[in-house]
């Protein structure tokens, strides 16, 4: 297994790209505009990271003029709200696609996954805790180091444990989880408390846990998530851990709202509350965080509704 596509060229997108072409992976970024797909092949991929910067040749093509049989896996790193256009292109395309990893923050895609069961053997879902800022169409920046957590949402004929393996030789740690559902309900506790507070408050992942007063409304939020998705102490330190890894970032929430862009509320904060609603139990603080955030994102895209 040595050609990997990945469709998106936003931060995870260049960042993946980078580490799966020094771990000699044929790379192929399948980009939404033909501008980025043409800076990639002219300026080459530029990698930060602790080690330095690095160029890598990956080839680029814009999404709708791509051919992905020839891969042998296909990440797929573009937002949740972008799924909504892309999965029904994805499942109308003829012939199967082998191995698809989803690395999308929340929960709201699990219902596209089901989709494209006839599609893919195997389908992983991928939660990254790494940080990573994509600079331009061709320079991303690693910013924080963590682990790619892989689960096998469904897996007819597996054979992508060496990617696994290989990313993490390289150094982007990855690892494989049996229990899919538990790393996407840990992750979506994470994002349920880190974006929706730094997108609110306009601050740095590590600001939320230095400062007591924020600290304070992060634990408030923590303990309501609990009350619909199993958590625990080690959960909460999990999460001060990962403001302290990746305390110079950005969250997505937070530059989506400074790039005018939508957000993944519905797919974190949404599910969340969805999740209250089947059990019937209301979630007020969610509740209002929900419509602070869609607030802001409605005003920053200065739209009305
Ligand atoms: N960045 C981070 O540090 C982290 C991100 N994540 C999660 O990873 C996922 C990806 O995030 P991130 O990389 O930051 O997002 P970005 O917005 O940086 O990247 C998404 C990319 O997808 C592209 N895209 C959209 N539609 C298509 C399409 N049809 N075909 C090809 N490309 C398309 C966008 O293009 P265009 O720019 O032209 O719109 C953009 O380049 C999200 O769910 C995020 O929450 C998780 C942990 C950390
Ligand atoms: C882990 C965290 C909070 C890192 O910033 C993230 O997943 C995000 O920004 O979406």
């Amino acid at each position: 297994m040595r050609k990997i596509g990945i469709i998106g060229g936003g931060s995870i997108g260049l960042l993946l790209a980078g580490y799966l072409s020094k771990a000699n992976y044929e790379v192929t970024i399948y980009t939404n505009t033909e501008k980025q797909a043409k800076s990639l092949s002219t300026e080459k991929l530029i990698l930060h990271n602790q080690q330095g910067t690095t160029a890598y040749t990956v080839n680029s093509i814009p999404f709708d003029q791509a051919d992905y049989y020839t891969d042998d896996c296909l990440f797929v790193a573009v937002k949740q709200y972008h799924l909504k256009t892309l999965v029904p292109k994805l499942k109308d395309l003829p012939g199967s696609i082998r191995t698809m990893v989803f690395l999308q923050n929340g929960m709201g895609h699990l219902k596209y996954l089901n989709e494209l069961t006839s599609k893919s053997e195997n389908i992983y879902v991928g939660i990254v805790e790494h940080g990573a800022l994509k600079k331009s169409d061709f320079v991303v920046t690693h910013t924080g180091i963590g682990e790619l957590k892989i689960g096998s949402y469904r897996e007819r004929q597996a054979k992508s444990s060496a990617i696994w393996e290989n990313l993490t030789k390289v150094g982007f740690r990855t690892k494989h989880y049996s229990d899919w559902l538990q790393i996407m309900e840990r992750k979506l506790v994470v994002n349920g408390v880190i974006n929706p507070l730094t997108a609110l408050y306009r601050v740095k992942n590590g600001e939320l846990v230095r400062n007591p007063y924020f600290q304070k409304i992060m634990r408030q939020l923590f303990d309501e998530i609990a009350h619909v998705i199993d958590c625990n102490e080690n959960d909460w330190e999990q999460i001060l851990q990962i403001c302290e890894n990746t305390s110079e970032n950005h969250s997505s929430m937070l530059r989506d709202i400074e790039e005018g862009r939508e957000t993944e509320i519905e797919a974190i904060t949404g599910v969340l509350l969805d999740k209250g609603n089947n059990q019937e139990m209301t979630l007020p603080l969610n509740k209002f965080i929900f419509n602070c955030v869609k607030g802001i994102e409605l005003r920053e895209r200065g739209g009305t509704k």
